[in-house]
């Protein structure tokens, strides 16, 4: 790997493909690899790493305090001054929620760095051990200190907002359609970053979000508002709308908007397009009606961020003023040329 380091890297075992193998009988891949296995794969020897087992589980059966789970776990790591940064293996699916939850209540210079696999541990051609070995090498990298988390995957590093799992199929698997990667991490384990950009405060960490609802209601030509009034009556304390276009809705729904937010549900409108800002343009239904109903545009967060920030903002119990500022100053925090952070 080329790199001298005092200290050791701890691998956080979280599960996801990276750890999974399939079961002849009953043909579907899943979780089965502890942590140990998962290291051993990646055939290293010039560097210390310390293995917790935290869950074993494909990403996609995580909850919300599961990922809290995670930052409370990375916390432990670092407690220790000896360690120089985590390396947490991630299921893909939510890898874009877990990563984005632990960057915004990451509250201390070493890394944290995710990453996973496309391909099972037995599959022919498994990427996770270069995956991983990549990972430790940013690990350990003074160049990714003060960044937050990141990912890492197929060789590029990302930062995490707005990046979210691009491929369902293909190695590189991640992407920010707005900002693209931020740096590489060569096989041979070098590490290449652009300059490390300027991070807001971090959030406060909830003691749990177990009892805090937050839906995601999709926008689509003639959708009522009965998926909406679904969450409501489910006890949702935030919706994030997955709008069309800019960010837009119709007449229904925006009414419905009107009222949940008179009753003091916060209502978030993102976007089911790839790339782009939400912006209220457009009356009659649109983004400009939803603002003017007080939906809060999500900037250039999509649905899945939008909605882990959302969660996380009112499991900590903020006031709606305080909840608007802050989705609107990190929904810029990815690089919307619209305006400074
Ligand atoms: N590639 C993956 O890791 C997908 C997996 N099903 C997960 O999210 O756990």
């Amino acid at each position: 790997m080329g790199t001298t380091t005092t200290g050791q890297v701890t691998l956080l075992a979280t599960g996801g493909t990276i750890a999974s193998r399939t079961d002849s009988t009953a043909g579907a891949t899943v979780a089965a690899d502890a942590g140990s296995a998962v290291l051993a794969s990646a055939g290293l020897s010039d560097i210390a790493v310390e293995v917790v087992d935290l869950m074993q589980k494909g990403s996609y059966l995580l909850t919300f305090d599961d990922m809290l789970a995670v930052r409370r776990a990375i916390q432990a790591a670092l407690a220790s001054t000896t360690t120089l940064g985590v390396v947490v293996t991630h299921g893909t699916d939510t890898m874009e929620e877990t990563a984005y939850l632990v960057d915004l209540l990451h509250d201390d210079p070493r890394p944290v760095v995710f990453t996973g696999a496309q391909n099972a541990a037995d599959s022919t051609d498994p990427d996770g051990p270069s995956n991983l070995r990549a990972a430790i090498a940013l690990a350990v990298s003074p160049d990714a200190r003060g960044r937050g988390a990141l990912i890492v995957f197929d060789g590029e590093v990302h930062t995490v907002p707005g990046t979210r799992k691009t491929q369902t199929t293909r190695l590189r698997a991640f992407g920010n359609p707005d900002r693209g990667a931020v740096g590489s991490v060569s096989t041979a384990g070098v590490t290449a970053l652009e300059p490390a950009p300027a991070r807001p405060a971090p959030l406060g960490t909830p003691p749990s979000g177990a009892s805090t609802r937050v839906d995601i209601v999709a926008c689509y030509p003639g959708a009522d508002a009965a998926l909406f009034s679904a969450a409501l009556a489910a006890g949702a304390r935030g919706i994030v709308l997955e709008a069309t276009g800019l960010g837009n809705a119709n007449a229904e729904l925006c009414e419905a908007v009107r009222k949940a937010v008179r009753d003091g549900v916060v209502v978030v409108t993102s976007t089911r397009v790839h790339a782009g800002p939400v912006r209220g343009v457009y009356g009659a239904g649109g983004g400009r009606t939803l603002e003017d109903a007080g939906a809060i545009p999500s900037g250039l967060l999509r649905p899945s961020q939008a909605r882990t920030l959302l969660h996380a903002l009112l499991a900590l119990e903020l006031p709606p003023e305080d909840i608007a500022h802050h989705v609107l100053r990190r929904g810029r925090l990815t690089g919307d040329p619209s305006g400074p952070p």
